[in-house]
């Protein structure tokens, strides 16, 4: 018989794609290849992420291990989505009868349905069909207690989460402050806010949930969901915390940032990078600019411009890529000829992992994306943590007070996240090795971290033992979905 197929049903941006199929290529290789995997690909909302999407179609395609893709048929996305989120939950709920149409004609017995965050409300689709579903947490065990907490909060809590006085209970968590809740949620009049409270509510109904993390990485919120926590009297689905799982196909070690840090003492440059979709007003550039002057450390600067739709409308779901930034125009007169040496601005994608490897780095300056984080605590570097959208305040938050493996650094929310210099420069300075002790702290914290991250997924590691547990279950759970016993049996 066919080995029974993980089908999986991401997001089509990159980091979500990536690291959902990243981790189902794990669960594949440990089983001995017990599994195949299909991935269901719904047609992305912009031409940019198209051209992604089928890149990395291509490049999966001649790994040589049994991944196929299969198109889902096209349909017309919300045109009167108001919200990032809103929009993503609804085109992908809008593919639901295709989904189902799908996974029934699959030829084989299908092991599970993988579901991205955004398409947890499809677990009914995989229910109807008898084939259990997975929910793909792509980000931390931190956002998934919140998330799963957030059914509770809702009907509990009155105030926006943002003015709840002491902070927002959940638990697992140290009470969180108005300044680290989610961006979704902020707003309980937003259809964004509506939606996370519904993803919440399905991941409850999920067979099992899959996540990108590690229990000793996040102790506290995966213990109090596992521990049935998150909604009084109704018990989580089992989580499996496999991470960090990295996606490490893209190397480019002779690239020139490495060549530069080649010749830089180890430990002694910051590394400054936004993520896939941070870049900087010139009035935030020059605070950055002058920040780095005065703190005096080494430094690697990725600097990305406004993507083109910044100016008109902009893509709907929210994933504008920056452009390349025009360093001519954008850095003070003289910044480049004073730095020279000590500093390199990189105006375009910068290969974030070789960076983070090198030995010269000594600090994270990051937007707290998950997969950046991960990628730093794998090579052990502290973090200054400058959260800028999605759920990232609540990742700086973790990293700061839960962690320890970075040090503060104050932006303003409600100035569009905005950074003065002094702030800067006095996290710089304490990430990079100044006297305080919130500094040494992280550095230790970071380098303690590491090990936890590569104990985890090492043979006997936790992660390790959740993936063989996770590979039993889906194997346990594998079936021909229900319809396609009705079709060949017509
Ligand atoms: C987790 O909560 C949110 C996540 C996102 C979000 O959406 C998104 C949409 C795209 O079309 C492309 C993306 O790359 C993308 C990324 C993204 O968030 C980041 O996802 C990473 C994993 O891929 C990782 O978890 C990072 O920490 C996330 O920040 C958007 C959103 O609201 C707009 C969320 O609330
Ligand atoms: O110049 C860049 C910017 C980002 N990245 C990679 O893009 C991913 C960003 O994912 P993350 O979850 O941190 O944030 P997102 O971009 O989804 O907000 C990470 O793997 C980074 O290594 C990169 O390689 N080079």
């Amino acid at each position: 018989m066919a080995a029974p197929a993980l089908v999986l049903l991401p997001e089509w941006g990159s980091g979500h794609l990536m690291s959902m199929l990243e981790s189902c290529k794990r669960v594949l290789l440990s089983s001995g290849k017990a599994f195949s995997i299909t991935l269901f690909v719904m047609r992305p909302p912009t031409a940019e992420a198209t051209s992604e999407v089928e890149a990395h179609a291509r490049r999966e395609a001649a790994s040589g291990l049994d991944i196929r893709f299969h198109r889902l048929p096209a349909v017309e996305p919300p045109a009167d989505a108001v919200g990032v989120e809103e929009f993503i939950a609804r085109y992908i709920g809008l593919h639901a009868p295709h989904v189902r149409d799908a996974l029934a004609g699959m030829a084989g017995p299908v092991a599970a349905l993988v579901l991205d965050m955004f398409a947890a409300p499809l677990v009914d689709v995989a229910r109807d069909l008898g084939v259990p579903s997975y929910v793909f947490m792509s980000s931390t065990g931190a956002m998934l207690a919140f998330m799963l907490h957030l059914p509770v909060l809702h009907e509990a809590v009155a105030a926006e989460l943002d003015e709840v006085e002491g902070g927002v209970e959940v638990p697992g968590l140290p009470p969180l402050p108005p300044a680290s809740v989610p961006c979704p949620v902020v707003d309980k009049k937003s259809p964004n806010y509506t939606w996370f409270v519904r993803l919440g509510d399905r991941f409850m109904d999920a067979t099992g949930i899959i996540a990108n993390t590690a229990e000793g990485l996040e102790p506290g919120p995966l213990a109090a969901v596992a521990a049935g926590r998150s909604v009084p009297g109704r018990p989580a689905p089992p989580v499996y915390p496999i991470g960090p799982v990295l996606s490490l196909g893209d190397r480019s070690p002779s690239h020139e940032c490495v060549a530069w840090l080649d010749a830089q003492p180890p430990a002694s440059v910051v590394f400054l990078c936004f993520g896939s979709m941070g870049w900087f007003e010139p009035a935030q550039v020059a605070e950055i600019t002058a920040a780095l002057e005065r703190c005096g450390h080494r430094f690697l600067w990725v600097l990305r411009g406004p993507p083109s739709s910044a100016t008109g409308a902009g893509a709907p779901d929210g994933s504008e890529h920056p452009t390349d930034a025009n360093l001519d125009e954008l850095l003070p007169d003289g910044f480049v000829e004073r730095t020279k040496g000590k500093g390199l601005v990189w105006p375009t994608w910068a290969p974030q992992k070789d960076i983070l490897a090198h030995a010269a780095v000594g600090g994270f300056v990051t937007h707290g994306g998950w997969n950046s984080v991960l990628e730093s605590l794998w090579h052990g570097v502290p973090m200054a943590p400058w959260p800028l959208y999605a759920e990232q305040h609540l990742n700086a938050f973790e990293l700061v007070a839960d962690m320890g493996v970075a040090v503060p650094l104050r932006v303003d929310r409600k100035r569009d996240n905005f950074v003065e210099a002094a702030e800067l420069e006095r996290a710089v300075r304490s990430l990079m090795g100044g006297e305080g002790e919130e500094g040494r702290r992280a550095r230790e914290k970071a380098a303690e971290m590491k090990a936890v991250c590569r104990d985890a997924v090492a043979e006997g590691g936790s992660s390790h033992a959740a993936l063989q547990r996770l590979a039993e279950a889906l194997h346990d759970g594998a079936s021909i979905p229900k319809h396609s016993e009705a079709q060949q049996r017509a």
